[in-house]
């Protein structure tokens, strides 16, 4: 079995009835989400709130039922599952490689607990290998990105295959930069917030409870975060 699928499968035994769910997006949390149509058919009793479109649409065609993000209140998702693009030994994590960080990063900041899912090719020791997307409103974008690049960040427009820009679900951006290794990842995570143009970025800091990670040879190996202080 994939390992991505194996991790899904794994984390969803973490969703009990009557919870509020917020359901992540991209390949690994595909499987989370399958996983999860298939307890809801065999009668498990929860509501989600989805952080894509994507997401959105297979919950709905799964018949998981989802409600309002209006209708809950602050801080009110009792477990959200989503994937990672990266994530290091105290489980901070590069998100956005599929463009959803932003939402992404809202479900997860009013979430009792985030938990991801990987394969093992996330892990890695310190972060930054993988490009870090950043979320920048179209507006005057080439300035922001210029800023972006003034910080070291040689950020690099994403494009679609017809090479026109990638444009998020919130109708933004991304600049994907190349810091290098990020050695502080929460002082990052602010001066990035802080450049007129930048949505969100994809650095979450301290956010993640716990790392469920899909192996090649069977097994899965569950890991949470060290809480330091
Ligand atoms: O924007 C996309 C999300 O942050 C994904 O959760 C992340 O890119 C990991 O995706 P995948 O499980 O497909 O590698």
């Amino acid at each position: 079995m994939d390992p991505k699928r194996r991790a899904g499968e794994e984390a969803v035994k973490l969703v009990e009835d009557g919870m509020l769910v917020g359901l992540g997006t991209g390949s690994t949390a595909y499987w989370v989400i399958m996983e999860i149509g298939n307890c809801v058919k065999a009668g498990l009793n929860i509501t989600a709130v989805p952080t894509s479109i994507r997401s959105e649409e297979l919950a709905r065609s799964l018949g998981i039922p989802l409600i309002p993000l209006d209708d809950i209140p602050t801080g009110g998702i009792d477990l959200t599952i989503d994937g990672a693009d990266e994530a290091d030994g105290d489980l901070n994590l590069i998100k956005g490689g599929g463009g959803a960080l932003l939402r992404e990063k809202i479900i997860a900041s009013n979430s009792k607990r985030l938990v991801i899912v990987a394969d093992a090719s996330k892990e890695v020791k310190t972060l930054g290998q993988f490009p870090l997307p950043v979320e920048i409103v179209p507006f005057g974008f080439k300035l922001t990105m210029g800023r972006l690049e003034a910080i070291g960040g040689h950020p690099a427009l994403r494009l679609t295959e017809g090479d026109e820009p990638f444009v998020t679900d919130n109708g933004n951006y991304i600049a994907d930069c190349r810091f290098g290794v990020i050695e502080d990842a929460a002082a990052l995570e602010k001066t990035l917030n802080l450049i007129p143009g930048v949505v969100e970025n994809g650095l979450f800091v301290g956010m993640a409870e716990r790392i469920v990670v899909g192996r090649e040879d069977g097994n899965v190996s569950v890991r949470e975060r060290v809480r330091r202080g």
